[in-house]
């Protein structure tokens, strides 16, 4: 068991390519790394049945479970193991199981919101995010759907028009102000292996650096110190 030192959050629209990318980046770590799909932190919705559950709008923030996220995140970052729920795509809900996770070297958040969340932000030690043209991802998002999320092609394109694509313009879309790094194109070979050397060089131990985030005004926040990658603008070095 180990306290985790590095902690990534990926964010982008439906499709964009975030499992991807968090896939291809943390493949070659072995088990120094934990990946947790914002997507099983969608609320429990048993108390409604099938046919409420298929009109919820599951690209709205209210449809997370915030304070769980954030408290299973401080418990991990802490060093102490969480049982992660587990969501089930084709019944829109959590299942009945668990997976127990165990804090590892590096944490990585992946979901169309994992840049929202203010208090989820702070405990982010790096946060990109995937762009991906709507084009691309709707396409990517019907074959997904109709071919892994049990979906028929009229309710992914009636869901896309009513939800997805207005909360992708009024929420996802926004958070991108709040990463380090913008991520072309999903699996950009030139990202990942960048990215990917980084996370092996912090899972491996890192070499510590002490970065500080600047807020707005350009001021230092006070953020504890943490291992870093320089993002555009955001991070000062202060061994500079
Ligand atoms: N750069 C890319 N080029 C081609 N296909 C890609 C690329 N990135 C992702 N994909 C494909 O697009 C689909 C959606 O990617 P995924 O990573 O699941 O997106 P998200 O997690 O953002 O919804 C998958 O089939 C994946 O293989
Ligand atoms: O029950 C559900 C829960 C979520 N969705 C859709 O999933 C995507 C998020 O997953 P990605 O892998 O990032 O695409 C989100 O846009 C929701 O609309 C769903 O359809 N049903």
């Amino acid at each position: 068991m180990s306290i985790p030192s590095f902690v990534i959050g990926i964010a982008g629209g439906t499709g964009a390519g975030k499992t991807t990318v968090a896939r291809l980046v943390t493949e070659n770590v072995g088990e120094s790394v934990t990946r947790i799909p914002l997507d099983n932190y969608y609320e429990d919705l048993s108390h409604l049945d099938i046919e409420e559950r298929e009109e919820v709008n599951y690209d709205h923030p209210s449809a997370f479970e915030w304070e769980l996220l954030r408290e299973h995140l401080r418990e991990l970052l802490e060093g102490r193991a969480v049982d992660m729920p587990q969501y089930d795509f084709e019944l829109h809900n959590r299942k009945d199981e668990t997976v127990r996770v165990e804090p590892t070297d590096v944490i990585v958040l992946e979901g169309i919101l994992a840049l929202y969340d203010e208090a989820v932000n702070d405990m982010l030690d790096l946060r990109l995010y995937v762009e991906t043209d709507a084009d691309v991802r709707i396409l990517r998002r019907i074959q997904r759907d109709v071919i892994d999320r049990g979906r028929d092609l009229e309710g992914v394109i009636d869901q896309y028009l009513s939800t997805v694509k207005p909360m992708h313009e009024q929420f996802i879309e926004p958070s991108k102000k709040h990463a380090d790094l913008i991520i072309p194109e999903g699996a950009n070979s030139v990202a990942v292996e960048l990215l990917e050397e980084k996370i092996q060089a912090e899972a491996n131990g890192g070499e510590t650096r002490t970065w500080e985030r600047l807020d707005a005004e350009g001021d230092a926040k006070d953020v504890n110190d943490v291992k870093g990658v320089a993002g555009p603008g955001g991070l000062t070095d202060d061994e500079n």
